[in-house]
């Protein structure tokens, strides 16, 4: 394919996602069953657009899904993953002050998950990195 950096046809995603913290817990949202890695607990986020920086998106993809204004976040890490049927980059950021209350805005289910019970639930493949480094920064 000629638009395809790499000459496979499988779709390059990159991906802001934020790590919402409040206390020893992070904000999940319930993938829908119809979506890619569906019916598993994600970080809130979405697909960079063409022309956008990656906080400027985790900023609209907050407010899309989840309703609440993003005021500082700051790099915590990058994860390429190779799923069978696209390729994704989730450039993860840890989300430090936001204002407004997180709502469920697609009607997706949200929780309040304590770090330390991370490894009990379900997240897509990619995600396994970064409940590991939760775990080990933020639980003693
Ligand atoms: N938001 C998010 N996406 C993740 C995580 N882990 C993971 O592998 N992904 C993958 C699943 C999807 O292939 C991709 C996100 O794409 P998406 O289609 O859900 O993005 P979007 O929110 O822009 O969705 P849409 O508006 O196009 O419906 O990243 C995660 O923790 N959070
Ligand atoms: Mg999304």
């Amino acid at each position: 394919m000629v638009n395809s950096p790499n000459h496979t046809s499988k779709p390059q995603l990159h991906v802001a996602v934020g790590i919402i913290k409040r206390q020893q817990q992070v904000l999940l949202a319930l993938r829908h069953a119809s979506q890619h890695q569906g019916d598993k607990w994600e970080f809130p986020g979405g697909k960079v657009e063409l022309g956008e920086t990656v906080d400027v998106a985790l900023k609209r993809e907050l407010q899309e899904e989840l309703a609440i204004t993003l005021t500082a976040c700051q790099p915590f890490m990058q994860i390429q993953h190779a799923y069978p049927e696209r390729d994704v980059l989730l450039d993860i950021w840890l989300v430090t002050a936001f204002e407004g209350v997180p709502t469920g805005v697609e009607g997706q289910p949200l929780q309040w998950a304590e770090i330390s019970q991370l490894h009990t639930l379900t997240f897509p493949d990619a995600n396994q990195p970064i409940v590991a480094r939760l775990q080990q920064q933020f639980t003693a």
